[in-house]
């Protein structure tokens, strides 16, 4: 038991300590590579790194069902709005908290404004100037979210 607790002492003291061996110092740096190379999106900094203007392809197949849904393009930029109406202000401020911790989470938050029952929002990824894939998981989320308030 001993003999086990010591081995991953070292193999942790390995990688992560200070006296970092030729071997380790290697396995150390691929490691750091292979977290900021594209194929890997752990954080949410990599993951917004990855997130660029959406393409004409992507807009076609990721905007559409949206715009279907209420969604629309905003006139002059690229960005989507749309309204939504809820029974009263405690529904249409329980929709925004709902989406308020989503937001925090993604680091990616919408543009709204709220009056009562109504809650009008406009998606655009600030750091691209544009529509993002952050947005279009944001509005789908927001779309589900929406179904869980009385209208
Ligand atoms: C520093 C912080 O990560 C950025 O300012 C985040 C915050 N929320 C954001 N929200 C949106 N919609 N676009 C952004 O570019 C953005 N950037």
């Amino acid at each position: 038991m001993s003999t086990i607790v010591a081995r991953m002492v070292s193999v942790r003291s390995t990688i992560g300590g200070a006296s970092i061996t030729a071997k380790g110092n290697d396995f150390h740096h691929r490691i750091k590579s292979c977290r900021s190379s594209s194929l890997h999106a752990g954080s949410t900094k990599e993951k917004r790194k990855m997130s660029g203007k959406l393409t004409t392809e992507e807009r076609a197949q990721v905007l559409d069902p949206l715009l279907k849904n209420g969604w629309s393009m905003v006139d002059n930029r690229d960005a989507i709005y749309k309204e939504y109406l809820f029974k009263n202000f405690n529904q249409a401020f329980g929709f925004m908290s709902r989406v308020a911790l989503m937001a925090e989470k993604m680091d990616h938050h919408p543009e709204w404004f709220n009056v009562y029952n109504k809650v009008q929002v406009t998606l655009a990824s600030h750091d691209v100037s544009g529509l993002s894939s952050r947005d279009v998981k944001l509005a789908t989320f927001m779309d589900q979210a929406s179904s869980g308030f009385s209208k």
